[in-house]
């Protein structure tokens, strides 16, 4: 069985081209041990997707590395920072750093698409009601969405929608990093794809780094340059589509050689 391993490809990546640093991370729940000397890393500019079996503890590494769960054992930095031991003050200047776009969107449903973009500019800023307003209005311009969906509630729009005024909720505070938690799941084909450009484009534009847990073989396929997979505790390997597809080890041959697979390389080209 293949040992917790970078392909060469992977290897050698400066520590100022890290953003995100896990070193021996452990996770355990009662008697589950979900993360056991888990590393990854997260370089600047980078899309990585982070796959993996449900269960695998895919959304218990995000929430490690964003300090909403607090790890067992391990080391973790962001843009340098060792994140334990960080106080009150310096957790919130880091989460000021880094948007998270959470699984559906996560709006405030009492707030309206603007209102939620403007809640972390009002916890960070002390702006005029007109600035805020037009800040929010970027964002939501940004991406994709037409004005007229600032006014709206979550309840009025579509779960595509939902997703993009998330994003711009992420975006509000100029974050380098983004973390997006399964960002296209259950949207159909065609906004799927998308949000998939959308993702591309804007890192493109705005020099994002983005951590991107997904199960989309297409969002894999079209926009990750590099995917994590977890397995038995940890990563097991990290590497480029292409390597992945060479990878000697049964999920990862079952996940990227399975039907799904090659309908996606297929609408590819591949
Ligand atoms: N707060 C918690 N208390 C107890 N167990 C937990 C807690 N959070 C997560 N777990 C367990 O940890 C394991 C990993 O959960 P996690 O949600 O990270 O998996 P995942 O890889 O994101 O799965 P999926 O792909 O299904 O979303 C699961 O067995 C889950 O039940």
């Amino acid at each position: 069985m293949p040992e917790d391993k970078s392909l060469k490809s992977n290897e050698n990546a400066p520590d100022d081209d890290l953003v995100v640093s896990v070193r021996g991370l452990r996770n355990q729940f009662g008697s589950l041990v979900v993360h056991d000397g888990l590393d990854l890393d997260l370089r600047r500019g980078e899309i990585l997707g982070v796959v993996g079996g449900s269960g695998t503890g895919k959304s218990v590494l995000l929430h490690s590395i964003i300090g909403l769960h607090k790890p067992n054992a391990g080391k973790i930095k962001v843009f340098g920072r060792d994140q334990a031991g960080l106080s009150r003050q310096e957790m919130k200047e880091a989460r000021g750093e880094w948007g998270v776009l959470f699984q559906e969107g996560a709006l405030f449903s009492s707030l309206t698409v603007a209102q939620n973009v403007q809640v972390p500019l009002r916890e960070y800023f002390d702006l005029s009601p007109r600035l805020m307003k037009e800040i929010a209005a970027y964002k939501i311009a940004m991406v994709g969405l037409a004005a007229h969906a600032g006014p709206k509630y979550p309840s009025e729009i579509s779960g595509g929608m939902k997703r993009r005024a998330g994003l711009a909720r992420a975006l509000a505070l100029d974050p380098d990093l983004v973390f997006l938690d399964e960002p296209t799941a259950g949207l159909d084909p065609i906004g799927a794809a998308a949000f998939d450009e959308m993702i591309l484009s804007l890192r493109d534009t705005l020099g994002l780094t983005v951590f991107l847990v997904t199960h989309d073989l297409d969002t894999l396929f079209t926009s990750c340059d590099r995917i994590a997979v977890l397995a038995e505790k940890k990563v097991i390997v990290t590497g480029t589509v292409d390597e992945l597809l060479a990878y000697d080890h049964p999920w990862v041959k079952d996940y990227f050689h399975g039907p799904r697979s090659r309908a996606a390389q297929k609408a590819r080209g591949r």
